[in-house]
């Protein structure tokens, strides 16, 4: 058998807005956060985890910043393309586990869709999807409520 695993981390800054979208879930919030897309730090991070274990570069090579097209885009449509590349290339999703590190929304409140949202996704089982959170102790500029942080692990199988 054939074990990949991949890493992600991506950061997005706190703007203007009343809520943030966090692993496909809208959270009302007193920010909103900055981006090209809708700025979903978690479905980023999950994405680029999931590009890493196929060793297939970034989200921001497949989904240039630079390129219109993904103005605004729902961040689905990034993870549903590492999904079918993963297909493509003869491997399944394993499982996925994610932190979002933040004081600021409160996240134990909202991880059982995002995890159910990003099950569907990967056409996975929600037993194999994880999503954690910890705030980093008012530190650095997550601490300060600046933005959010997010790392992940995807771990990847081909028979
Ligand atoms: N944005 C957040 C941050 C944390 N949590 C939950 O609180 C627990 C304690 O956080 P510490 O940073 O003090 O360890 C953490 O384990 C999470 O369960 C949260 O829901 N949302
Ligand atoms: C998602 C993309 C899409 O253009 O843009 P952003 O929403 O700015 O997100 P980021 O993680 O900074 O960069 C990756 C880009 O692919």
């Amino acid at each position: 058998m054939d074990i990949r695993l991949g890493n992600g981390f991506d950061v997005h800054a706190f703007g203007a807005g009343d809520h943030v979208i966090l692993c496909g879930v809208k959270i009302p919030h007193d920010h909103g956060l900055v981006g090209h897309s809708d700025a979903d730090v978690g479905l980023h991070t999950v994405t680029d985890a999931i590009y890493g274990a196929l060793a297939q570069g970034d989200i921001g090579q497949h989904f240039p910043p630079s390129d219109p097209q993904w103005k605004g885009m729902s961040s689905d449509v990034f993870l549903r393309h590492a999904v079918e590349l993963t297909a493509e290339m003869g491997f399944s999703i394993s499982n996925v586990d994610c932190t979002l590190i933040c004081e600021f929304p409160k996240i134990g409140p909202h991880s059982d869709a995002m995890r159910a949202g990003m099950a569907a996704i990967m056409g996975l089982d929600v037993a194999r999807v994880s999503v954690k959170a910890t705030t980093s102790e008012k530190l650095g500029f997550t601490g300060r409520g600046e933005g959010i942080a997010c790392i992940a692990t995807a771990a990847l199988v081909k028979p």
